[in-house]
């Protein structure tokens, strides 16, 4: 089902900015028997992101009121929820826009996600870098375009995910996932200022690894780091934590921190 501002819908207008130009932010949210996890990580997330867009925010009581109807009575599913800045407006300039297009769609668990969480999953290392963009670094705005690349390239050469380096060979994430790793006990993940996506789940992980004692950095590391590391996980909002088992010709063992955190999660 798809809700376009609260009502039933399969299409969008052609001059709706979020098609012309990416305009807008948006989430992918779990759900566990219709109910959304980490609401209200998502509604402060796409704020941040409204703002810096200078969008006006919607009534996020009403949003979540939508959301609850298109949200899927299973166990665990998918909602997405893509905020455009609205339709029209001359060339890239936003005045003149229409209000904000609210559009919320449902899918389906992606089955494989549980095969990956308990098994593991094998990420090449995409030859295509990430750009440095301080500007709109951490926001999960409606441009994606590298990540469409990235993961095409992954697709291509046989895995199941890749991890993404920037212009200098910083390790920044995986297409669609950020990236921890652990060594001697302590829990690394690169800092995301100059470009990555700031995910909800990566935040619920140095939350919960601050209140359980798990030491963490955050900063800038060359993938050598990550190769050298005890235990390497990727977390996202659907996925939850997933082990990686393998980068490239590199193998890993499912490590006890990783354990530990998927049981502190609970994905
Ligand atoms: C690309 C989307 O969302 C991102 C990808 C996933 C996923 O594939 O598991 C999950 C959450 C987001 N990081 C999307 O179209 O929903
Ligand atoms: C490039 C990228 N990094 C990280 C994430 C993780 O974000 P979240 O934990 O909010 O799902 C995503 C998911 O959209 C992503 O696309």
């Amino acid at each position: 089902m798809i809700l376009l501002n609260g009502v039933s819908a399969d299409s969008i207008g052609l001059t709706d900015r979020s098609f012309q130009y990416g305009d807008g932010c948006f989430t992918t949210m779990l759900t566990r028997h219709g109910v959304i996890e980490h609401w209200p990580m998502h509604i402060e997330r796409m704020n941040a992101c409204l703002e810096v867009l200078q969008i006006t925010k919607p009534d996020w009581t009403l949003v979540h009121q939508w959301l609850l109807r298109v949200a899927q009575p299973a166990p665990k599913a998918g909602l997405k929820l893509h905020i455009s800045r609205g339709e029209g407006g001359r060339g890239y300039s936003p005045t003149q826009v229409t209000s904000p297009n609210v559009t919320i769609s449902d899918f389906n668990y992606p089955a494989h996600y549980e095969q990956w969480r308990c098994k593991g999953v094998a990420l090449g290392v995409c030859d295509a870098r990430l750009g440095h963009n301080p500007l709109l670094a951490g926001h999960k705005h409606n441009n994606r375009l590298e990540q469409v690349m990235l993961k095409a390239e992954m697709e291509q050469r046989g895995f199941e995910d890749g991890l993404a380096l920037d212009l200098d060979g910083r390790v920044i994430e995986t297409t669609m996932a950020n990236l921890f790793w652990v060594n001697d006990q302590t829990l690394y993940t690169p800092d995301l200022s100059r470009c990555g996506v700031a995910g909800v789940m990566r935040r619920v992980v140095l939350k919960v690894a601050e209140q359980h004692g798990i030491l963490v950095n955050v900063g800038d590391y060359h993938l050598s780091e990550v190769m050298n590391a005890d235990e390497v996980f990727i977390v996202n909002s659907l996925l939850g934590v997933a082990p990686i088992r393998r980068i490239e010709q590199n193998n890993f063992d499912i490590g006890t921190i990783t354990t530990r955190i998927q049981e502190l999660i609970a994905s």
